[in-house]
């Protein structure tokens, strides 16, 4: 903003942008209301999950997983001579709200903001859902009189630092299985279950939707194989979910972890590693779904069970992150960096298509999209 960086961006200012989540008890239920607001969740539900979140004092983990990220963030950035580059925060959900913290940032002088969603892959609730989000905060803005910029980087699952780290928490995990569970242990990838109507229309149209699962499935190989490298031996592995919510009688992906460890121990495998690929940090569903619900079903069936870490602060994680900032800068000043992509499915696409994981709802501006088109600008 006023700060020059030594190294010329094309940017005023990174954001983080993540979900957000409660701060103590009494946050618990407006958050969830934000959250849930037009999404047909059935209030048994809502009350099941505010108990989830009462059950850690009303806290979510996700906001102190945030500012540590953030933290490591800074120290990258100013190694790399960009010290100058102002590192904000604001969330979907709950404080600090995104509308508010970009608002701040147009007063500080801030005109083109980059933006890292603390979420890896395609579809509607881990990227539109995002961009909806960002283009009403820019509508709001626009309302104000203000103008603002913003791009995103690409999507990071298919990045060697998050392929890599995830293995790294695998090979780890292993070790922590006893003998003789861990020579025969399976490799059990988990993320959040979405509807499998939304993971239909995920991706962009071009490629036929589901790239939700085949994004998923692409990492599970990866980082199975880098894992297997490390153990020095090939390893199982399955894609399975948690979280559920939406009614009984709608779709969403399956197995859910619970029913799929079950079904393992039937069978005969000796241990799991629980490894939550869904998710950049260790947030409520990793604590509650994963660390108390499935250790819990793995304990009753006596299922040796090892959680794999997520890819959080981890230093080379992050490192990938800014590479990942510097690549998208390269790209906004008309260069070609080299767009390094682990797997079979190649780096994704910088700036989402048209009608990229449609919302099947309504029609919501999505900003960072190519058919984005930035709100009048009211006069003051
Ligand atoms: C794909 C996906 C991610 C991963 C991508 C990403 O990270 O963004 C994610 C992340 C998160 N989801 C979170 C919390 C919640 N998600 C809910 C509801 C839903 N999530 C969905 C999907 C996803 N969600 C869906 C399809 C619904 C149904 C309602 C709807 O169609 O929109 C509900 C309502 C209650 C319930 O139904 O469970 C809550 C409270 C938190 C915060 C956790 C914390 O506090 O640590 C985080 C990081
Ligand atoms: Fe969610």
């Amino acid at each position: 903003m006023t700060d020059a960086s030594p190294i010329d961006l094309p940017y005023d200012a990174l954001l983080l942008l993540s979900f957000g989540g409660p701060e103590g008890p009494d946050d618990v239920m407006p958050f969830l209301e934000n959250v849930t607001r037009g999404r047909g969740i059935p209030r048994e539900r809502l009350e099941a999950v505010a108990e989830h979140y009462l059950h850690f004092g009303g806290r979510s983990p996700i906001n102190d997983q945030n500012k540590e990220l953030l933290a490591q963030l800074r120290v990258e950035l100013d190694a790399r001579g960009l010290a100058g580059l102002p590192l904000l925060w604001g969330n979907r959900n709950w404080e600090p709200y995104v509308t508010d913290v970009l608002r701040e940032a147009h007063e500080a002088g801030a005109r083109r903001v980059l933006t890292v969603f603390t979420s890896a892959y395609s579809s509607y609730s881990s990227c539109r859902q995002y961009r909806e989000d960002l283009g009403k905060a820019l509508q709001a803005l626009a309302e104000e009189g203000r103008s603002l910029e913003v791009d995103k980087i690409r999507h990071y699952f298919n990045h060697p630092a998050f392929t890599d780290v995830n293995a790294q928490a695998v090979a780890a995990a292993l070790e922590e299985l006893p003998e003789p569970a861990r020579a025969g242990a399976r490799v059990v990838f988990v993320t959040h279950s979405v509807p499998d109507a939304m993971n239909d229309v995920s991706g962009p149209p071009a490629a036929g939707g589901g790239a939700y699962v085949r994004q998923h499935l692409d990492v599970a190989a990866e980082v199975a194989r880098r894992a297997g490298e490390r153990a020095g031996r090939e390893l199982a592995w399955d894609l399975v979910y948690c979280s559920r919510s939406g009614p009984p009688t709608q779709p969403w992906l399956e197995p859910d972890v619970n029913d799929h460890l079950r079904e393992l121990h039937a069978a005969g495998v000796p241990g799991v590693v629980v490894a939550p690929i869904g998710f950049v940090s260790d947030h409520m569903e990793v604590k509650f779904d994963l660390d108390t619900e499935a250790a819990e079903t793995a304990e009753e069936i006596g299922l040796p069970f090892a959680r794999a870490a997520t890819v959080g602060a981890h230093a080379q994680f992050v490192a990938g992150l800014v590479d990942l900032v510097e690549e998208r800068a390269a790209e906004a000043r008309g260069g070609s960096p080299a767009r390094p992509a682990t797997g079979a499915l190649g780096a994704s696409h910088t700036v989402c298509p048209v009608d990229c994981c449609r919302n099947l709802r309504a029609q919501v501006p999505a900003a960072t999209g190519e058919d984005y088109r930035a709100p009048a600008v009211a006069r003051g």
